[in-house]
């Protein structure tokens, strides 16, 4: 069995090395393969990374030795050397939030054919800049590239040499997770599938693209999707980045030039998702997993299960999920919700995304929503929240590198008597960089005590956004300095580039507060692993305070230990750095220790086998659901059931099971004879004990049932109880409870009330229920009536409260009180009145169950687990619907197959 892990870029890409390319270590004039030219200087801090790649060229077959066991093969110093087993399996060292470098921007890799190349006057004018650019390239400056792409490029990378990398974009945290959960046993075989992160269509058709492929395939177990550069272009770096991911994180740009409403890039979205599912379809073998990541891959799951109908498919959503009234923003709202329902279970970070996708697609599909998930016609589809964690493990081992303590050393010299705020962050938006300079800057003017005594490192990733905020923060980078720098004394260190991650474990590891102001992100790793580097281990500054914004997933696991900021309040985030940098070192002791906690409970390995266990497990019971194979009620079986036992219970449900269903709104006119007949010859033998279940009120079923004496009642769906023989209602629900959510919910009825006409309201006791199958516009008003189920559930959730769309209807009722509650009551109050000297563990030896609806289902499972646990000799559950059932038969003959089974067994008196 192999788990397929797919997400948008693969743990592995390859670089080139082209011809006429300098050897590697001209940085300092010197050849030395393998080596990194910066450790040739005496360290300096934060030298930028050189991005070319310069190493001499040297065929695919022949893996290069490294010189340096801490540079990876790129050069870079971001990999532990493969020392022994476990350390190979901690694979690659990198921050668990990483950057994402612009897509087909880097100089050993082939161009994107996605844009047309400029015109070549411009390419002439450009000569002389792209000669200087290559100077500057060659004194370790890195510069973009300006090379246009031409046949000539194409064939040189068809050509160059090549060599398998780890790759500096994608996912970390998933990354180190899966990685994680390897090593501690918890995953078996697993297959990687997506994209080499890079512009491939100039290698398409050549035997460079399909040697790659090859040797991440059966040397990676990686399995490379491959997609036209406009494809993957039009994917990523508009659908994704200027629509889905600005709307995931509450970003809707409502200027007139906001793409979030157009749709042009969606075909370019649908075809790589396309490319996934079919890559994953072919290689999918009976009893494979497909785990399907992030909000890259949305449509993947529904893509996969169209082809593969019991594919067992996982859905991970590693950003936010918004609220539905942002979600309903994007044009393709509805395809994008149903690709993830493809998926059995879907994962989120928290419960705060989970309630937001179960209201959306509440909301926008009118799909059923529990609190475990999501009824669909004819599938379950589960839903959780787990969070993600980091590797406490390879991250120990990588802090115990010499390369580590080095960069402390120079950085404890370097800032000597200072104390430090650092942070490393996309740059973008989302990420609230502004927001954090400007209330560092804040901070400063408000306390210049503190001036000359504290510096702000904060590194910038680049991202594909283009936008005037890298100007902005610049700006305010040189105001704040400008202010109060002098020659010895930096305020703000700003590096808009990326760092390597031993400097990054020392910067963690030698800070005094991290601060995080995100205006939304999904989880926020680098707090976790701020953390973990602050246990004082390695020597260093030890339970450093964590400024974190509220809007971070991250945020929900401390419980308040963190500093909790709202990054739009820049008064309050200046007093948290005051507070952070002031706390007493007994209260700082004292939040660290419960936030560690927090961030070791929480792992990455227990995540990744958290979900796969998860996923099996819905599975087999979505399954089991699923199973056309509920057998048929077996008559013979019922009646010999019947026959041997002597204390039998019947809960029957009412409508849709003893009778049809008639209009719900409307007392019965005429009483429905021949139902009343079987009852009562059923109840001829006093061995028999019935209770009829239904969604009407006590006076309704009193009327109905007047002919029926002895006859136990449930009403308004488990609200109110009436005992066999008894003239006296129980009201079950807390009448004051649901008195105050009647008179919130009625407001909020009559508003939606008032926008349909033709609608009704009709008012039960412990339920309203908001009628529109008589409705002027039926299409209108089903909107209005999903828009106004979610309206109640966002507003009373904290009310016990929820509001179900049902057809041509809205039920609102209690959470806490159900038939299945009702059922629970009568077994209990049953065994109160057995007589003491009967030995017998059950008031009763046979319980039948006979129900057609989604209350029912609630009974069914009570009533199973009393026959799995032997409490009941012989337990019966029917259900008539075609649904998933969790009854144990079922009937297909409708009211008249229930009548004709009960007239039966009233034969054996
Ligand atoms: O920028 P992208 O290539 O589109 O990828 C989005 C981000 O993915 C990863 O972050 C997300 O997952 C993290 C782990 O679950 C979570 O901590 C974070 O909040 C999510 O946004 C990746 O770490 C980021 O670098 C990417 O930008």
């Amino acid at each position: 069995m192999t788990v397929f892990i797919a997400s948008l870029f693969l743990p592995k890409t390859v670089h080139f090395t082209l011809p006429g390319t300098p050897p590697r270590g001209s940085l300092s004039g010197k050849s030395r393969p393998g080596d990194r030219p910066i450790l040739e200087k005496t360290p300096t801090l934060f030298q930028p990374q050189p991005q070319l790649n310069i190493t001499p060229p040297h065929t695919p077959t022949e893996e290069h030795k490294r010189v340096d066991p801490f540079t990876n093969e790129d050069g870079l110093r971001v990999q532990l050397p493969p020392l022994d087993t476990t350390a190979k399996a901690l694979g690659t060292g990198a921050p668990a939030d990483r950057g994402s470098p612009t897509w087909g921007a880097r100089p050993d890799q082939p161009m994107s054919r996605a844009n047309s190349p400029p015109p070549p006057s411009l390419i002439d004018s450009n000569r002389t800049l792209q000669q200087k650019a290559r100077e500057m390239g060659r004194q370790g400056i890195t510069q973009p590239r300006t090379l246009p792409r031409s046949d000539s490029h194409d064939r040189v990378f068809a050509h160059a040499n090549w060599r398998v990398v780890s790759a500096d974009q994608g996912n970390g945290g998933l990354r180190n997770a899966a990685e994680a959960a390897a090593r501690e046993g918890k995953l078996g075989d697993y297959t990687w599938v997506g994209t080499l992160g890079m512009p491939t269509e100039a290698l398409q058709g050549t035997q460079q693209l399909q040697d790659i492929e090859d040797r991440l395939a059966t040397e990676h177990d990686m399995l490379s999707v491959f997609c036209s550069d406009k494809d993957f272009d039009g994917h990523y770096s508009h659908f994704c980045k200027q629509i889905l991911w600005p709307v995931f994180h509450y970003q809707i740009p409502d200027n007139p030039k906001s793409k979030a409403y157009e749709d042009h890039s969606w075909k370019y979205y649908v075809n790589v998702n396309q490319a996934f599912a079919d890559k994953i379809v072919k290689n999918w073998k009976r009893g494979d997993v497909v785990w399907v990541h992030d909000y890259h891959l949305l449509l993947v799951p529904g893509m996969v299960r169209k082809k593969l109908p019991d594919a067992k498919i996982g859905f991970f959503l590693h950003v936010a999920f918004p609220s539905s009234e942002v979600f309903r923003c994007l044009a393709v709202r509805k395809q994008l919700l149903e690709g993830m329902l493809g998926a059995n279970l879907i994962g989120f970070q928290i419960h705060e995304y989970t309630r937001h996708f179960l209201q959306t697609c509440s909301r926008l599909l009118s799909a059923e929503a529990t609190p475990d998930g999501l009824q669909l016609e004819d599938r379950f589809v589960d839903v959780v929240s787990l969070p993600i964690g980091i590797d406490p493990v390879s991250l120990s081992q990588h802090r115990d590198e010499s390369e580590v303590k080095k960069w402390i050393n120079i950085m404890r010299e370097r800032y000597a008597g200072k104390k430090l705020i650092v942070a490393r962050d996309k740059l973008d938006h989302v990420r609230g960089v502004r927001q954090k300079l400007l209330s560092y800057e804040l901070f400063l003017n408000k306390n210049p005590e503190w001036r000359d005594n504290i510096v702000l490192i904060q590194v910038a990733l680049s991202t594909s956004e283009k936008s005037e905020l890298d100007a902005t923060v610049s700006d305010i980078v040189t105001r704040v300095n400008s202010s109060w720098a002098n020659l010895a004394y930096q305020p703000v260190v700003y590096l808009k580039q990326d760092i390597d991650y031993a400097q990054y474990l020392a910067l963690l590891s030698i800070a005094d507060a991290l601060m995080i102001t995100s205006q939304r992100e999904g989880m926020n790793l680098t707090s976790h692993e701020y953390l973990f580097c602050q246990d004082g281990k390695i020597g260093e500054k030890k339970h450093g305070s964590l400024i974190l914004s509220e809007f971070t997933g991250t945020s929900s696991l401390f419980g308040g230990n963190e500093l909790s900021v709202n990054p739009w309040d820049y008064r309050a985030c200046a007093d948290a750095i005051k507070t952070a940098l002031e706390m007493g070192d007994e209260e700082k002791e004292r939040r660290w220790n419960k936030l560690y906690e927090a961030v070791n409970h929480h792992t990455g390995s227990h995540w990744f086998s958290e979900l796969g266990s998860r996923l099996d497990r819905v599975y087999e019971e979505q399954h089991r659901r699923d199973q056309t194979s509920v057998p048929r009620l077996s008559m013979s079986t019922l009646i010999q059931q019947y026959k041997r036992t002597e204390r039998r219970l019947f809960i029957l449900d009412f409508e849709g099971t003893l009778v049809s269903w008639g209009p719900v709104n409307q007392i019965i006119p005429v009483s429905p004879q021949r139902t009343l007949d079987v009852l009562n010859d059923l109840l001829l033998d006093d061995r028999n004990t019935i209770y009829v279940m239904s969604g009407r009120r006590p006076e309704e079923l009193d009327r109905l049932f007047r002919r029926v004496p002895n006859l136990g009642l449930i009403a308004e769906n488990g609200c109110f109880l009436k005992d066999c023989g008894s003239s006296t209602w129980i009201e079950m629900a807390d009448s004051d409870q649901i008195r105050t959510w009647k008179e919130s919910v009625k407001n909020i009825l009559t508003y939606y009330l008032e926008r349909t006409p033709g609608a009704e309201i009709e008012d039960r006791r412990c339920s309203l229920i908001f009628h529109y199958k008589s409705a002027e516009d039926y299409e209108a008003a089903m909107r209005q009536a999903t828009d106004c189920a979610s309206h109640i559930n966002d507003a009373c959730e904290e009310q016990r409260v929820h509001a179900i769309p049902l057809d041509g209807c809205v039920l609102v009722e209690p959470i806490d009180w159900t038939k299945s509650t009702a059922a629970q009551k009568i077994f209990a109050d049953l065994r109160a009145h057995m007589a003491p000297d009967i030995t017998h563990k059950s008031p009763v030896d046979f319980l039948m169950v006979v129900g057609d609806g989604r209350e029912d289902e609630k009974v069914f499972k009570w009533a199973n687990t009393l026959g799995e646990e032997k409490v009941v000799q012989e337990v019966v559950t029917v259900s008539l619907g075609i649904r998933n059932t969790e009854a144990t038969a079922t009937l297909t003959q409708g009211v008249s197959g229930v009548l004709m089974a009960l007239q039966k067994l009233a034969q054996y008196v």
